[in-house]
């Protein structure tokens, strides 16, 4: 089954692969770029400007094959789903067709995956090095190219480049630089900010009690980032707000389950159930337990004066 995907990533349709030379005319021979597309990072968008080059000589259409090990819940998302197919079409110009491929695919679908690639005749395949498919992941992008080459198709497997002082763009080290609080090195990687979404829900109203209320933004997966406090930009509807975040257990209080806290710069207002997205800037520090909430209070005031330093920076 193959799903396409509308500019705004939800899903346009669900077809058979017998159905691509019919519904998907547009798509055959094109140039295909393969990729989980995982956080549509700098390697990303490396794959996409390569295929656009080559797409420019003939005219034919760049397509990404999108394979969708992006949503596996237990992972930090690095960007929502429809976010990759956006930046895919605005960065990459290209159509999206997503795949349901877990990395742990069965021979079976990998096979499938070998028709698919029969049946698009694609002119050319763009595909990072350190790709990998199949059962336990056990085919990499070499495999893929011989295979290619094998249809005739010419293939580029590109290097993963490395950034000096923030090593290999990968999503790998973009989640251990998250999980490390190291936010600048995430952010550099990505080549954005790195943003999450969720509604604002109830918290224990102590926010307020201690002059700092805070929106209580529920993540809808899991997050390992290092439990600290963040300045962050804020987009509430139309509205693009400063502000300071602290993620963490509340070790002052109740070292609880995880939460993310937004305290909004010069705001007030009812946020309750509204869906806001937080955009990480930088990492301020970790957080503390103190000797008592007044001190923490104190902290907190410095972190607010802070923040309003890094965002205006
Ligand atoms: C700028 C800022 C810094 C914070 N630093 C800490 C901290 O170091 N230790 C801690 O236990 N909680 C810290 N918090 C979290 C507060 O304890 C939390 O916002 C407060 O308990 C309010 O919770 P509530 O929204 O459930 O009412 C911080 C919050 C903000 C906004
Ligand atoms: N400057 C602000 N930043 C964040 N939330 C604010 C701000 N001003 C008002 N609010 C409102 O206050 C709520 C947070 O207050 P708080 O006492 O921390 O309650 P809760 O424990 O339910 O989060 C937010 O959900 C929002 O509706």
């Amino acid at each position: 089954m193959l799903q396409t995907l509308t500019m705004d990533g939800r899903e346009a349709g669900t077809w058979r692969f017998s159905e691509l030379s019919t519904k998907g005319r547009h798509l055959l021979g094109g140039h295909l770029v393969v990729s989980s597309f995982d956080g549509f990072h700098r390697g990303h968008q490396a794959l996409m400007h390569h295929a656009k080059q080559v797409s420019a000589a003939d005219g034919s259409p760049v397509v990404a094959l999108l394979f969708d090990a992006a949503s596996d819940d237990a992972r930090t998302p690095l960007a929502q789903s429809e976010e990759v197919a956006r930046r895919l079409r605005l960065q990459g110009g290209a159509d999206v067709v997503a795949l349901g491929f877990a990395s742990n695919a069965s021979w079976l679908e990998c096979q499938a995956l070998c028709e698919l690639l029969r049946e698009f005749a694609p002119k050319s395949i763009t595909v990072g090095a350190n790709f990998r498919f199949g059962p336990k992941s056990s085919i990499g992008s070499q495999v893929l190219a011989s295979m290619a080459r094998s249809y005739a198709i010419s293939t580029t497997v590109m290097e993963t480049v490395a950034c000096e002082e923030c090593g290999p763009i990968t999503a790998a080290n973009i989640r251990q630089h998250l999980a490390a609080g190291d936010i600048r090195a995430a952010n550099r990687l990505l080549g954005r900010n790195w943003t999450i979404e969720g509604p604002v829900v109830h918290g224990y109203k102590r926010g307020r009690e201690l002059g700092f209320p805070t929106a209580n933004v529920q993540p809808v997966h899991r997050l390992d980032l290092a439990h600290a406090i963040y300045a962050v930009r804020v987009y509430a509807g139309e509205r693009v707000l400063d502000g300071v975040a602290c993620y963490g257990t509340r070790p002052q209080f109740d070292d609880g389950a995880p939460a993310l806290e937004v305290h909004i710069l010069d705001f007030a207002g009812d946020l309750y159930g509204q869906r806001l997205r937080v955009e990480f800037v930088a990492h301020q520090r970790p957080e503390l337990k103190f000797s008592g909430v007044d001190d923490l209070v104190r902290q907190m005031e410095i972190d607010r004066a802070e923040a309003r330093e890094l965002l205006a920076a």
